[in-house]
């Protein structure tokens, strides 16, 4: 019976969570969305620990709110008596939310007042020193994260960045408090000023997060990045990960609809190594369907050409490529591609696809629900924050068991797109 339930705001961030707590002994289940959380359903009732995956960054507050809510009582009556809130390790939101109504509404309903938060992800780059959050060298609102398309991010202060969103107090504990320890650190937290709010907490490397998560240990409610699970013990220790679905040689893709720095990368060194098309918006304002047909007829010559090389399908070379401005009347640029590449992915399983590295976090989140995969086993890590998983799916009707990876828009190496496949060898 799983003990531990986490709800992810995107898909890429939740089977982030589920790689490191897998690492950490933890054998975990990614479930797609609070429907899927069915308490007869072995996969989830043998784990230790239960990823939900929601599409709740961008989405409305209520929305966000009552998702995370249901997501929470249904974990509850899976047996989880421990929670937590994972969102991106670049604290993505907006002044509204959505992680200040969540954490809100989850610490109300479990009765609880307090907690902490910790986006640091040192093995990615994130830490926070002072309150701020650097990526990498460079502080959040200095980063490419400044000119995010859905959730620019023009403050690196986390608790200036989370006072607009809640209804508690925000609070901050420095590194020097961590540095002395878990009970330093618990006592700091403990004071009468934090004993009701949300507390941002400094975390520079790994052994920063494993203080956090030993002075949080009975905290029914944390809530951070990846790292945070970096402290956490499971009773399964090399815990075994799912064995890959797929051959080498089968069909693959890759559908990349982040514009984030890390994928225009990848993009640019794939565009020299893979077959390839950009979304072409007009074309697909004009004739969705067609442009869909078209770009699965070039995936399956693709394959037929050279089954070692898999088609990338991608929305976003460079910063130009955004669109700005909707033309009047028409469907937003993120809705249309988000649109785009989840049914190309159902056309593209449908075709014989059995790997799909998908990059971006709400691009994962469309494709994911378009091939309406109910539970994701993880498999083999692919780099930190990033691992294939192997889900059952059914775009239409038909179940076929596949390779997926969901990568974070800001995460991986330049070649992901070219090496990925190697570790499902
Ligand atoms: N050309 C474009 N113009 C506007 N928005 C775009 C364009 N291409 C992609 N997008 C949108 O940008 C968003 C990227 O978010 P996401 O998939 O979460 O990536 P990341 O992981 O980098 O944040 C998606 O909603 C996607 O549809
Ligand atoms: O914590 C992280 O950075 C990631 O797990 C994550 O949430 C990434 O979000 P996207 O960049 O939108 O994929």
């Amino acid at each position: 019976m799983p003990t531990l339930g986490a709800i992810a705001d995107d898909f890429t961030g939740a089977t982030d969570l589920a790689t490191m707590l897998v690492g950490r002994g933890f054998r975990t289940v990614v479930a797609v969305g609070p429907d899927s959380l069915d308490g007869a359903d072995p996969a989830l009732t043998d784990a230790d620990a239960v990823v939900v995956a929601l599409k709740s960054r961008t989405a409305p507050v209520d929305e966000a709110v009552a998702l995370s809510r249901r997501s929470l009582d249904a974990l509850r009556a899976l047996g989880c008596r421990r929670f937590y809130l994972k969102y991106c390790s670049t604290f993505d939101s907006t002044p509204r939310g959505n992680i200040g109504p969540v954490t809100d509404a989850l610490l109300d309903a479990l009765d609880a007042r307090r907690t902490v938060v910790v986006p640091s992800f040192p093995a990615t780059g994130r830490t926070v020193y002072r309150g701020r959050l650097f990526v990498h060298d460079e502080l959040l609102d200095e980063s490419p994260m400044r000119r995010h398309p859905l959730t620019p991010m023009l403050d690196s202060r986390v608790h200036r960045l989370l006072e607009p969103q809640t209804r508690r107090p925000v609070a901050r504990v420095g590194l020097e408090t961590v540095r002395s320890g878990p009970e330093a650190l618990r006592a700091a937290l403990d004071a009468p000023e934090r004993s009701d709010a949300l507390t941002v907490v400094d975390a520079v490397d790994d052994r920063d997060l494993a203080v956090i998560a030993a002075a949080t240990e009975d905290f029914p409610l944390v809530t951070g990045a990846a790292g945070l699970a970096v402290g956490f013990e499971g009773a399964h220790r090399g815990a075994a990960r799912s064995a890959p679905a797929s051959r080498p040689g089968d069909p693959a893709v890759v559908l990349a609809g982040s514009a984030s720095a890390a994928t225009r990368a990848q993009v640019a060194h794939a565009l020299d190594l893979l077959p390839h098309r950009r979304l072409d918006l007009a074309a697909l304002r004009a004739d969705f369907d067609g442009a869909l047909a078209e770009l699965t007829a070039f995936a399956r010559r693709s394959w037929a050409a050279d089954p070692g090389r898999p088609p990338l399908i991608y929305a976003v070379a460079t910063p130009e490529d955004v669109e700005k401005e909707t033309p009047a009347g028409a469907e937003p640029a993120s809705d249309l591609v988000e649109r785009a590449l989840a049914r190309c992915a159902s056309h593209l399983v449908d075709a014989g696809a059995r790997r799909l590295l998908v990059a971006g976090g709400e691009t994962s989140g469309a494709v994911v629900s378009a091939l309406r995969a109910r539970t994701l086993a993880i498999g083999a890590p692919i780099a930190p924050g990033v691992t294939w998983a192997r889900a059952e799916v059914a775009p239409s009707g038909r179940p076929e068991t596949i390779d997926l990876a969901l990568k974070s828009g800001n995460f991986g190496a330049t070649d992901i797109f070219t090496t990925a496949w190697e570790q499902l060898a």
